[in-house]
């Protein structure tokens, strides 16, 4: 395979021996460790289609170090001495935001595609985890959106493409409310997932995520057109949960169109009639 594209470490920690490529940073026998995490990760994420074909994928942060997954490899057969490691302050560092200093790059790959997109997450947000889907579903979702510009909305939508919205499930409780406040969505509120245009490379995305996190500050997910999703939280456990959450939200929506269900309702609450 080809040698990486981007630049080699610049700096390297102390504790580091020369030419060893930083080896150690991806050594773990701790499962919840970020290399071994990713792959275990991506394994699952197989099984729900969401990382076919080399497809998606998962970054994750642990305070100044960024690990990524290698580009064009079956992301559910990786090993964590595939994982490149990259560093948040050395890469704030850079001149040339295009170029990245990796601490350790595995010689055989390049880093994933997606990784401009991770760093959003993680600089934008603070996120501690990032993952990037291609469920069907998701897919399926920004489609029927596409075709509400194209008409009248119909029951099924809300008439803009460039956003999912959809209130009145349990699941929407899945959500938090944002980054930097306290508790999730409840059963009444409107979960709304921008929708950004694919490019014809992933990188290409990068500026219009950003735009996306911008003008919807509270969202932990965008979705790509006719692509994928991407999905953000403040830790592995709640990226997971959220992306977990949203790809039940847009199966059931897929479904919903299908039965001409409408996405958005309008439900008194229903107040208890006794205290327990
Ligand atoms: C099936 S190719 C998909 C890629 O172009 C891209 O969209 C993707 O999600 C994965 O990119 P990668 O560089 O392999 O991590
Ligand atoms: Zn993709």
């Amino acid at each position: 395979m080809a040698p990486p594209i981007d630049s080699p470490a610049a700096a390297v920690p102390n504790d580091s021996k020369a030419g060893d490529n930083n080896d150690h940073l991806v050594q773990s026998a701790d499962p919840e460790h970020p290399a071994n995490l990713i792959p275990s990760l991506c394994a699952k994420f197989w099984t729900l289609g969401w990382v076919t074909g080399t497809g998606g994928g998962a970054s994750i942060r642990d305070d100044d170090l960024v690990y990524i997954a290698p580009s064009g490899v079956q992301k559910e057969l990786m090993k964590a001495d595939d994982i490149y490691v990259l560093s948040l302050a050395a890469q704030a560092k850079s001149l040339d935001r295009r170029s990245r200093v990796y601490l350790r790059s595995p010689p055989r790959y390049k880093p994933s595609q997606c990784t401009p997109l991770f760093l959003a997450a993680f600089t934008k947000r603070g996120a501690g985890c990032c993952i990037h889907t291609h469920s069907h579903w998701a897919v399926l979702v920004t489609l029927i959106l596409e075709t509400e510009t194209h008409g009248a909305p119909s029951a099924g939508g809300n008439g803009n493409s460039r956003e999912f919205r959809i209130n009145n499930i349990e699941q929407i409780k899945g959500f938090g409310r944002g980054f930097g406040q306290t508790g999730n969505l409840g059963y009444h509120d409107t979960l709304r997932i921008p929708v950004i245009e694919n490019t014809a490379h992933e990188e290409d995305l990068t500026e219009f995520l950003e735009e996306s996190m911008d003008k919807y500050p509270d969202t932990y997910a965008v979705l790509v057109r006719r692509h994928g999703v991407y999905v953000w939280g403040e830790t592995v456990h709640k990226a997971k949960t959220q992306c977990e959450s949203l790809d039940y939200l847009f199966q059931l929506a897929v479904e919903m169109k299908r039965l001409d269900l409408p996405w958005i309702t309008d439900i008194e609450p229903v107040k208890p009639t006794s205290t327990r």
